[in-house]
């Protein structure tokens, strides 16, 4: 059986738990968050009562993976520590990379440890086919992501356009997948993840918009190299608990544990 510390039980930590819940291969016995609400304390007691909330993982801890579904400062706070000490993890807070030095951080931390990082797909797909198509050369990568305009809410979009008063899609941001990563982390990591699979963040061209007219979020990558073209969409639907967050988010960190603890893996 193998230990899970998982970081964060927000939106996507609390449906990771429940999915797992009762998967006689695993056991999360870590749960690490800032602060233990009430709700946090429900959630853990309800579907991984055997698991210990903590705010760090104590020092004589190993689990046999690490799950980040937390936000960009649990990589410097947990990540990288777990990495040190051997500890594989797997991580979805990708856009935390695009930070100065945050990329090579994580590899020195993962070689140091002789152990292993993987940045999950999360919200959105090809990513295998990006990075495939990588090895042969690529000319031109371009994401255009959609969302509801509430879901901008709390992101520099408030300050381009009144988001509840949109009738017609508004692009809220052009510019590189590095810019994008910067401006708006908590909606950055499916561009930031494009990047790092294709061209960089400088090359990889992002067009975000406030579209009145989705209710999904809505993923739509374009690009062209020596392999031929790709062009992907996706419709993911938003999690009640967090609009800003794809259901397929979840799915991707389920199936990275699962993977984990299959004789095959795919
Ligand atoms: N790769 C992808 O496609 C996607 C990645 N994400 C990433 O996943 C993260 C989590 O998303 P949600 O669950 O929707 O957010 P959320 O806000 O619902 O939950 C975040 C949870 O992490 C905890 N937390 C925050 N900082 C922490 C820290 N330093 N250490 C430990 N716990 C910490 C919070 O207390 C909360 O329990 C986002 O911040 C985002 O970076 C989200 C959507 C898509
Ligand atoms: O969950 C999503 O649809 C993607 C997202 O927020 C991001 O790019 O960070």
């Amino acid at each position: 059986m193998k230990n899970i510390a998982l970081i964060g039980c927000g939106a996507i930590g609390a449906s990771v738990l429940e999915l797992l819940h009762g998967d006689a291969r695993l056991q999360v016995r870590w749960v690490l968050v800032p602060e233990a609400s009430a709700a946090i304390r429900d959630t853990v007691a309800r579907l991984a009562p055997q698991a210990q909330l903590l705010q760090a993982l104590p020092a004589d801890a190993h689990p046999d993976l690490m799950v980040e579904c937390a936000g960009h400062g649990a990589l410097q706070e947990h990540v990288l520590p777990a990495l040190a000490r051997g500890i594989p993890a797997v991580v979805a807070s990708i856009g935390a990379l695009s930070a100065p030095g945050m990329a090579e951080r994580l590899q020195a931390a993962a070689e140091a440890g002789r152990t292993q990082v993987q940045l999950l797909s999360g919200a959105i797909g090809g990513i295998d086919a990006l990075a495939a198509a990588r090895v042969g050369g690529l000319d031109e990568v371009t994401y255009t992501g959609r969302k509801p305009p509430l879901a901008w809410s709390g992101t520099p979009a408030e300050q381009r356009c009144d988001l509840s008063a949109l009738t017609e899609a508004f692009c809220i941001f052009e510019g590189s997948a590095g810019e994008a990563a910067r401006l708006y982390p908590k909606n950055a990591n499916v561009a930031a993840t494009l990047a790092l699979a294709g061209l960089g963040y400088d090359r990889t061209r992002v067009r975000l918009f406030a579209d009145p007219a989705v209710t999904e979020n809505v993923h739509h990558v374009d690009a062209r190299g020596a392999f031929g073209a790709m062009e992907l969409t996706m419709r993911g639907k938003p999690l009640a608990a967090n609009p800003k967050t794809s259901a397929l988010t979840v799915y991707s960190v389920v199936r990275a544990v699962l993977n984990n603890v299959a004789a095959v893996a795919i």
